[in-house]
């Protein structure tokens, strides 16, 4: 992996890069990633030219947001297809994809967009193997299932984009037939949002702020409550990020402290990203959602998630079997390289719940918005 940077300062005024894109052909080309885990102080590029390089890109959160990580993951496999022992050799191609799915599979376990990602760009390449073999000569090189495996990438990419898109779209008509017409003097809707599911966790865009990006394009007076969301702080360091850039009135919170600026008043909607989306509609999100979701039924706040359809797992009957990641106690140990845990105490640290769908009041996807939130309308949506 190797790495360009500048300072934020020198960028103020520059269009937010992208959060990933591929340079070059499907055979020598590399995937570039904004380095995330720097944010916001220095905007870093990293270059990843190998599924070990993007297995920790992904682990340490360099790339991150369920979405970004499926998109990142179709063309890890592209990377690793181009490293196989012979890569003239088309089973020697085939069985490098095969370690590089499984590899990359279980890089995070939670967010369910990685192995969807990787199942599409495996059957395509499985189809053209199943194709060659049918076949009585050999007409397919090592080489074209390389640019087969990219071309899917390529297209789980664009889909991403466009599913973006539509989220913003479809919650932003949720927001106006909830809250009324955008135009003033339509009374500021402030929006509190946990972790970041914007431009960043997607390839573009986000989702939940996806919403937030649409409204405000609409001309809805707004203003967002990013909650910090500790250890990691994607809240404070990325959210804040996105929005600021985007000229959109942003603060960040102290975790817990949505409750108490609710009971007075403030915030009138809480919007959040997922990670993976059960049957009946339970998601599971970054760590903190549940709470969140509690205090805004105490206070009468309606409680949105913005997800794709690539982030339901309908195999799973409700949240209880969602696999929820465990991280290094460190992040929790360590803050700006002090010590804040005392040697010898124990630390835990989960990097995501679940909230139950009884406490969602809509879920807002790119086909259309799930309310009420059970597993009737997740079926008639997403099956
Ligand atoms: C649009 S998915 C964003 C989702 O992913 C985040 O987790 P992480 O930062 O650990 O990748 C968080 O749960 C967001 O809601």
């Amino acid at each position: 992996m190797t790495g360009d940077s500048v300072s934020t300062s020198s960028l103020t005024t520059l269009i937010m890069p992208p959060t990933l894109r591929w340079e070059g052909d499907p055979w020598t080309g590399s995937l570039i990633l904004l380095d995330q885990t720097r944010l916001p102080g220095e905007v870093a590029t990293c270059r990843i030219d190998t599924v070990t390089d993007l297995v920790e890109a992904i682990r340490s959160l360099r790339v991150r947001g369920a979405p970004a990580i499926g998109v990142s993951a179709g063309y890890g496999v592209v990377l690793g297809m181009r490293a196989a022992s012979d890569p003239n050799d088309l089973s020697s191609v085939h069985a490098a994809m095969t370690d590089a799915v499984e590899r990359l599979a279980v890089s995070r376990p939670t967010a369910v967009n990685l192995v969807w990602a990787l199942r599409r760009v495996r059957e395509r390449v499985e189809s053209l193997v199943v194709h060659q073999t049918r076949a009585q000569t050999q007409t397919i090189l090592a080489r074209d299932l390389i640019q087969q495996a990219w071309l899917e990438a390529v297209a789980i990419h664009q889909d991403d984009m466009a599913m973006c898109l539509a989220i913003g779209r479809h919650g932003a008509d949720w927001i106006d037939a909830r809250f009324g017409n955008p135009r003033p003097p339509c009374p500021r809707l402030e929006i509190i949002t946990h972790c970041n599911a914007g431009a960043l966790a997607t390839s573009d865009h986000g989702t939940a702020l996806a919403v937030v990006y649409e409204t405000h394009r609409r001309g809805r007076d707004l203003a967002v409550l990013a909650d910090e969301t500790r250890p990691l702080l994607q809240g404070a360091r990325l959210t804040a990020w996105e929005l600021s850039r985007r000229g959109i009135p942003v603060t960040v919170i102290g975790d817990g402290m949505a409750a108490a600026l609710m009971s007075r008043g403030r915030g009138r909607l809480v919007i959040v990203g997922a990670d993976r989306i059960a049957a009946n509609g339970d998601v599971a999100n970054k760590i903190g959602t549940y709470a969140l979701a509690i205090v805004a039924r105490r206070h009468g706040l309606p409680f949105v998630v913005a997800a794709p359809s690539s982030t339901f797992d309908l195999t799973l009957t409700d949240g209880s079997s969602i696999p929820i990641e465990q991280r290094d106690p460190a992040e929790l140990i360590w803050m700006g390289g002090k010590r804040i845990v005392p040697e010898g105490v124990a630390v835990e640290n989960p990097a995501f719940d679940v909230t139950p769908a009884e406490l969602i009041d809509a879920i807002v996807t790119e086909r259309g918005v799930i309310e009420p939130v059970k597993a009737a309308t997740v079926q008639a949506l997403i099956a």
